[in-house]
């Protein structure tokens, strides 16, 4: 292995979910019970956005139509935590040649015992390795964009892509409850299912349903991932440019076993038992909050493309 130098550094690729086309991670106890406790309260205390079904917080801003940042602002201190913690996560194969890849302070990459549900403190505090991270190639290095969405009992997020207004990697923390994320490759769709089904959920929550159009087998091809409280989800590459994601508003997510869940062997076993158990139909009990962490492409101050001619 190529970092043998650290003692318990746990690569990504053991969260791969190896039945997906590439790539998507998952990794069950990113938070702590007790981080996700704060973060959930310093959440509460945010202005939200109020969608028709649901409420979200774009931090520290929403992009703009066109999918800029049009601000300077960072990250509220609340996400600093969870974003640093994102920078420690780290490949096994970076071979530390990484000059030219936007390296900064923070790719302070660590052996990751938040993959094995060990409290780290959210503030970081890692020994320097050079590793390749999940935002090493970003532009800023960095998610630079957090959006929060609420998912009371019964609701859900239209099928859609995420679209070129970020660099293509994903990274979803789940809070208080779980979800299916359904994901489909976008030839199920019509092309002009996937042009209305685009982008739109990340600059205000406007997405719509793609359910338009001549029907073809919007199965095929198509997984279901299971997203547990504290579960971090990555998806990048092909799992980003040629895949629609959504999660149904329903009360009620059936059909979940082993051959439907594409990542089953990632799940903690308790919730494997517990699928089993309920015979693979689960209700949604509590409201389940996401923190979609990202780096936007196009960032522009305000202040200078609006401000002071002084
Ligand atoms: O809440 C989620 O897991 C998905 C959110 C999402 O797809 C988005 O913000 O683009
Ligand atoms: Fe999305």
């Amino acid at each position: 292995m190529a970092n043998a130098d650290a003692d318990n550094f746990h690569p990504l690729e053991a969260y791969r979910i190896t039945s997906l086309p590439q790539a998507a991670y998952y990794i069950p106890a990113f938070l702590t019970p007790a981080e996700s406790d704060v973060l959930l309260a310093d959440i509460a205390r945010q202005p939200w956005t109020t969608l028709t079904h649901r409420r979200l917080q774009p931090h520290p801003a929403p992009l703009t139509p066109s999918g800029h940042l049009l601000t300077t602002k960072q990250l509220p201190p609340f996400l600093a935590g969870v974003a640093q913690r994102l920078l420690e996560l780290s490949f096994a194969d970076g071979d530390g040649n990484d000059g030219d890849k936007n390296i900064n302070s923070n790719d302070n990459i660590n052996v990751d015992a938040a993959v094995m549900g060990v409290s780290l403190p959210l503030t970081g505090g890692s020994k320097p390795q050079r590793r390749q991270g999940i935002f090493s190639s970003s532009p800023h290095g960095r998610p630079n964009h957090v959006l929060i969405n609420e998912y009371p009992p019964g609701t859900g997020i239209a099928p859609h892509e995420d679209g070129g207004a970020y660099f293509p990697v994903v990274c979803t923390v789940s809070l208080g409850a779980h979800i299916v994320l359904d994901v489909t490759p976008k030839r199920n769709y019509t092309s002009t299912e996937t042009d209305t089904a685009t982008t739109t959920a990340t600059n205000g929550g406007s997405e719509q349903a793609s359910n338009g159009g001549k029907e073809k087998d919007k199965d095929e091809g198509a997984y279901k991932i299971f997203q547990e409280p504290l579960s971090l989800l990555i998806t990048m590459g092909e799992m980003y440019t040629n895949h629609l994601h959504g999660i149904a508003a329903t009360t009620t997510d059936g059909g979940l076993s082993q051959t439907t869940v594409a990542n089953w062997p990632l799940l903690h076993e308790d919730t494997r038992k517990h699928i089993e158990a309920a015979g693979g139909v689960l209700q949604r009990e509590n409201v389940r909050v996401s923190l979609t962490c990202r780096d936007v492409l196009k960032v522009k101050d305000a202040g200078r493309l609006f401000g002071s001619r002084r």
